[in-house]
């Protein structure tokens, strides 16, 4: 699909802006530096950074700095401080940490997993130049201590933790005091944000140059806690040579191309979206996406409603517009106008060959469409007639499903701990952008390019809020944003709304939270 996604490409070309003019932007970019580096990826970053002249004990020595200035952030002066080191660089970082903070007059013990002669490379380096005690880590080693720092696994875990290790991640996390992570919550796959075993539950985390995608996804995001982003002396240009596929959601990545009504526009330029309702027993789920496409700042919006529900809905509607809608062919029929440029299905559609025959209507047509719901579940005995269709035509579809709907259309995909690689195997499959939803919101496209978002609140689980995220991302596309770009800015936007609201937060406030949210995103 053409249209997917440009924000890869466009964000390689910040990068070169950047290179191009040192100084002017970097210091503001590294804390929401958008990119995220897999374990592997982050090592080929350390190595490029070798190769192009840093010393990798230079990088260890900078990271084990950047520990202990949290460190020292979140303890009394003089405090005591119990640094837990496992058998590879992390505990190398470690090692640096515990150095440090002896020399500022801390109280440091070192708890050792492994043999300090076993320890290779740098680590091994750095456990020479600590001159105190090293001890085996036993139930009590937080025993006085005012902060523990995690130095047991970090980029490197590629196992579940067992023995000692998980031992000494239990005594750390049952002693309740402060856990402060190094790179890593040990125990958290830096690439899924799964447990791998048994898992640190930190407080603070401090990383390094980029997150991971496991600081986002869940629930390495709880685990990790506060997270600390630390330059430790890597070369932007290192991203060019890696080519970063995931990038954490934030307004930098699509706030260029979200739509802005133009004084010389008209509402015919800012598009017309169809939301199909569902029938007289379901109709306030069309009605909250139709809000959302028209509060997002599409043009026109059109309820499609089948005739026994067109009064339901005619009575609640004001500035949307209601149609009759006689079921597929009805909808083929809408559809065969092409000012109606994006339309939203699923939402209360009910489930079955009816659904899957406006479905199927939907995606003949050309308008840019988001299947959400019931679309997606009528189609979980045979989903690749869905994909089939999204493959045949030029549109671009945005598939929505929570949990439940995706394993309903991708059963196989389950076994996939990642749900960054669930989603991007789906949108290969299909052919459509997946959006994840959940509390770490996926979004992929096709060609791999995915981001994930952490700033939905809890509130946001509520009945309904699904539907206007589906009608957010409709009304997006209907203003012609790519479908990847308008999924990333509906779901960030989606989070935004909902904070925005707070406490008690319904879906019908979501839309009406959005003037304010895009009038601060527009700025003064
Ligand atoms: N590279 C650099 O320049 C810089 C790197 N930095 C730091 O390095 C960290 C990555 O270091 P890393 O690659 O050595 O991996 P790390 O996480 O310490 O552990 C791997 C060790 O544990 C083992 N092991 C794995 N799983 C296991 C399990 N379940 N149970 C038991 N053992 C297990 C595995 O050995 P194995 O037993 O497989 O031979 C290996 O020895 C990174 O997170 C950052 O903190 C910074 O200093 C910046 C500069
Ligand atoms: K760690």
């Amino acid at each position: 699909m053409a249209n997917n996604s440009s924000i890869g490409i466009e964000w390689a070309e910040r990068f070169e802006t950047l290179l191009d003019n040192p100084g002017e932007e970097p210091a503001a970019i590294a804390p929401d530096a958008p990119d995220l580096l897999t374990p592997q990826e982050m090592g080929a970053a350390d190595r490029l950074a070798v190769a192009s002249g840093v010393r990798s004990s230079a990088l260890m020595e900078r990271a084990g700095e950047a520990v202990a200035a949290v460190a020292e952030s979140m303890l009394p002066p003089g405090g005591r401080v119990a640094v837990l080191a496992g058998p590879g660089n992390n505990g190398g970082d470690g090692f640096v940490a515990a150095r440090l903070l002896t020399e500022r007059g801390y109280r440091v013990a070192v708890f050792l997993i492994g043999d300090r002669d076993s320890l290779k490379g740098d680590a091994s380096l750095m456990a020479r130049a600590w001159k105190g005690p090293i001890e085996a880590p036993g139930r009590d080693l937080a025993h006085g201590a005012g902060l523990i720092i995690d130095a047991l696994f970090g980029a490197g875990l590629d196992r579940p933790i067992e023995g000692a290790a998980a031992a000494a991640i239990e005594a750390a996390n049952e002693s309740r005091v402060p856990i402060l992570a190094v790179d890593l919550p040990s125990g958290v796959d830096g690439a899924s944000g799964a447990i791998l075993g048994q898992a640190i539950l930190a407080t603070e985390t401090v990383t390094f140059f980029r997150r991971k995608p496991g600081h986002l996804l869940m629930p390495g995001r709880v685990l990790a806690g506060r997270l600390t982003l630390a330059d430790i002396g890597h070369d932007l240009s290192i991203l060019h040579d890696i080519g970063p596929m995931a990038f954490h959601n934030s307004p930098t990545l699509w706030l260029d191309g979200l739509p802005r009504p133009q004084l010389d526009g008209h509402k015919y330029d800012r598009g017309h979206a169809l939301v199909v309702s569902g029938p007289i027993t379901g109709t306030g789920a069309a009605r909250l996406a139709a809000r959302a496409a028209l509060r997002i700042g599409a043009g026109l919006v059109t309820v499609a409603s089948p005739p026994d529900a067109i009064v339901a809905n005619a009575a609640q509607l004001t500035a949307i517009m209601v149609m009759r809608m006689y079921e597929a062919d009805g909808l083929a029929e809408i559809l065969a106008d092409h000012r109606k440029n994006a339309v939203v299905i699923g939402p209360a559609l009910g489930v079955g060959d009816g659904a899957i025959a406006m479905v199927s209507a939907a995606l003949d047509s050309d308008a840019a469409t988001v299947v959400d719901a019931d679309g997606l579940t009528s189609f979980a005995a045979t989903p690749d007639s869905l994909f089939m269709r999204i493959k045949g035509r030029g549109a671009p579809v945005v598939l929505t499903p929570h949990e439940g709907e995706f394993s309903r259309l991708f059963p196989d995909l389950g076994i996939l701990s990642s749900k960054l690689d669930r989603a991007r195997e789906a949108a290969m499959r299909s052919g459509a952008v997946v959006v994840l939803k959940g509390p770490d919101t996926v979004v992929a496209a096709p060609d791999g390019i995915a981001t994930v978002a952490d700033n939905a609140p809890a509130d946001l689980a509520t009945a309904g809020a699904g539907d206007v995220l589906a009608g957010m991302i409709g009304g997006l596309m209907a203003q012609q944003m790519p479908a990847f770009e308008a999924a990333t800015a509906g779901v960030w936007l989606h989070g935004a709304a909902a904070a925005h609201v707070g406490r008690g937060l319904i879906s019908e406030d979501l839309p009406e939270a959005l003037p304010a949210v895009l009038s601060a995103l527009a700025g003064p």
